[in-house]
């Protein structure tokens, strides 16, 4: 394997990183790290002449050398580790990482009331070194160039330290209580808050990797919401305590407990920024500024919150809307018609049914982003178990049915719905996947016949059955007794297999033919005609064909002869034309056959 992924990168002279790549993610092929600050061309020198036999090290001619050899690491040698960016446990990281940041944005403004000890001098401490791990492993992690990973530890390190995100990273852990002693409360450490995009991150991925992503964005705007509280009760009851806790209605009262405080400042801030607004009357001139400026930024949060929220419900109803159609505009238009009451219940019963059974119709709608190898094999999960119930394809390989699978159509029909009509052309055939159909008589009422889970029907009229008095048209009404879920596969869908797969052909037309005969559909004078026809036409195109081969042959003969006249024309003319013009040519007549 490792001297196949070896070849490989000898292959790829031209893109020695991404070939480096390759072989880095392929298992059992070791690296050397390429030193960081080292210049390629000397590395890669270097990387030959380990391998013993690079030509710039031995100068022997030769077939050309690959430009890069990578030569496997020693046994017990440290290996490159790095994190996939895409995997669990960055993921894991990265939710690890988030709770200093989002500890660092609710405690920080806490400093406003006075300076924080013990226990929370320790969670600083924490945080400062969950930061800098931090820092750590993304030098660690891996990135994407042209689509593949790179997991080189050299160019992860180098494109972390050119990346924005370190010089904010560095930014935030720059101890500002140390290089400015005058920094104090919340600005002795409020560079800490400049990690938030590792939060944002963090709640991205979360979104992106649970099933229930609308839930999560609710999640985090609560979260965003809660904290915005906070931070404007830490500066309403900063404020209040520089006013002087108690001395007015307006400012926090002089509780002695510090819970009681907080708790009466989360409060305020909540009426305040839900835009309630039922707090006691500012009297001095900061209270009113700080009053106001809440109101005014309760008025755009607010704005903001209730358009996020209403997002998040349209998005719930887009989602369900992609699987199951909105029976509203087809009421509408029955309305508009004047046509309602009986039918109007027939689809709103339909639709109800699909919805309570899961049964998506627009299936197809729902998979077409997918790349059509993946949409293939999406399909084939879910209706494989069912096709393989069905028994015209019973001991079909796997393989076949998958590319059966998405030509078929999932359809469900209700209750007294007609499914084929006597008479109508036939354009598909269904495959019953759960439900009951009846096959109905001439006279329209008697049950030829019950069609169950696994049966199907619809294939006389697609398929050109010798003798079929009826042709191309559809032989008996089929009814749905209750609700039918069918695969609808298309006469033009159903020639293609039937072409890639005769025996299915000869089954089909085997059961169609005993079924015509009981029904008495079947012409054995016009079933006899058909097959002589079928024979002296066959017998004709035989003959035809001998004719043609003659003929191709007789053209063949007929073109040499007029090829070896026209030579022999043309000598007849030379010769005369030297017999005029000067000597004759030595032995001319005797070369002339
Ligand atoms: N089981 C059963 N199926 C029938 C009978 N008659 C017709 N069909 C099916 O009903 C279908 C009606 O449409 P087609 O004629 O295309 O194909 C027909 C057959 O598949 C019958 O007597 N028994």
């Amino acid at each position: 394997m490792a001297s196949e992924a070896r070849d490989m990168v000898a292959c790829c002279p031209g893109v020695p990183g991404v070939a480096r790549d390759v072989v880095a993610s392929r298992p059992g092929v070791a690296l050397l790290p390429r030193g960081a600050g080292e210049p390629r061309g000397r590395r890669r020198c270097q990387d030959a002449a380990s391998a013993g036999a690079a030509a710039c090290a031995s100068g022997a001619e030769g077939p050309a050398q690959p430009r890069v050899l990578v030569p496997p690491r020693s046994a017990g040698g440290p290996r490159d580790w790095t994190l996939d960016p895409d995997g669990d446990w960055y993921q894991r990281w990265l939710s690890a990482a988030a709770l200093p940041v989002l500890y660092n944005w609710v405690v920080i403004v806490c400093r406003c009331g006075g300076q924080l000890a013990g226990l929370w001098l320790g969670l600083d401490w924490a945080s400062d070194g969950l930061y800098l791990l931090d820092m750590g492993l993304r030098l660690h992690t891996g990135f994407l160039e042209d689509g593949v990973l790179v997991r080189d530890r050299g160019r992860t390190r180098r494109h972390y330290l050119r990346s924005p995100a370190f010089r904010w990273d560095a930014a935030s852990l720059v101890p500002l209580a140390l290089l400015c002693p005058a920094s104090a409360g919340p600005a002795a450490r409020a560079n800490r808050c400049l990690r938030a995009p590792r939060l944002l991150e963090a709640l991205e991925r979360w979104e992106t990797r649970t099933a229930r992503p609308n839930a999560l964005r609710l999640a985090r705007l609560m979260l965003l919401a809660l904290l915005a509280i906070h931070w404007h009760a830490c500066l309403y009851f900063a404020l209040s305590a520089r006013l002087g806790l108690g001395t007015d209605a307006w400012v926090c009262p002089n509780a002695t407990r510090p819970l009681r405080r907080y708790l009466h400042s989360f409060y305020f801030s909540t009426l305040v920024l839900a835009t309630v607004g039922d707090t006691p009357t500012p009297r001095r001139k900061e209270e009113f500024l700080f009053a106001t400026a809440g109101f005014l930024l309760a008025v755009l949060g607010f704005a903001a919150v209730t358009g996020s929220v209403a997002s998040v419900i349209a998005n719930v109803s887009a989602a369900d809307a992609a699987f199951y159609p909105n029976p509203a505009p087809v009421l509408r238009y029955l309305r508009a018609r004047g046509v309602g009451g009986r039918l109007a219940r027939r689809v709103t019963r339909w639709h109800r049914h699909l919805r309570a059974q899961r049964k998506p119709p627009a299936e197809r709608e729902a998979l077409r982003h997918l790349p059509r190898g993946l949409r293939a094999e999406v399909a084939a999960s879910v209706h494989l178990p069912a096709l393989r119930r069905v028994e015209l394809f019973r001991g079909w390989e796997g393989g076949v049915l998958r590319q059966l699978v998405p030509r078929l159509r999932p359809q469900v029909f209700g209750p007294g719905e007609v499914v084929c009509r006597r008479g109508d052309v036939g354009r598909e055939m269904y495959f019953v996947r759960e439900g009951r159909l009846a096959v109905l008589a001439d006279d329209g009422v008697t049950r030829l016949a019950v069609l169950g889970e696994g049966l199907y029907f619809g294939e006389i009229s697609l398929i050109n059955i010798r003798g079929n008095t009826a042709g191309n048209r559809r032989t008996a009404d089929i009814v749905s007794i209750g609700y039918s879920d069918l695969f609808c596969l298309t006469k033009e869908d159903l020639a293609e297999v039937l072409a890639e797969f005769p025996h299915a052909r000869a089954a089909l037309e085997a059961k169609g033919r005993r079924l015509l005969l009981c029904t008495g559909k079947l012409d054995a004078g016009a079933e006899a005609a058909a097959a002589e026809a079928e024979r002296r036409a066959r017998a004709l195109e035989g003959a035809l064909g001998g004719l043609q081969a003659r003929a191709a042959r007789l053209l063949a003969q007929l073109e040499a002869g007029a090829h070896k006249l026209a030579r022999r024309v043309q000598r007849l003319e030379e010769r005369l034309r030297d017999g005029r013009g000067g000597p004759p040519r030595k032995g001319g007549a005797a070369a002339e056959p």
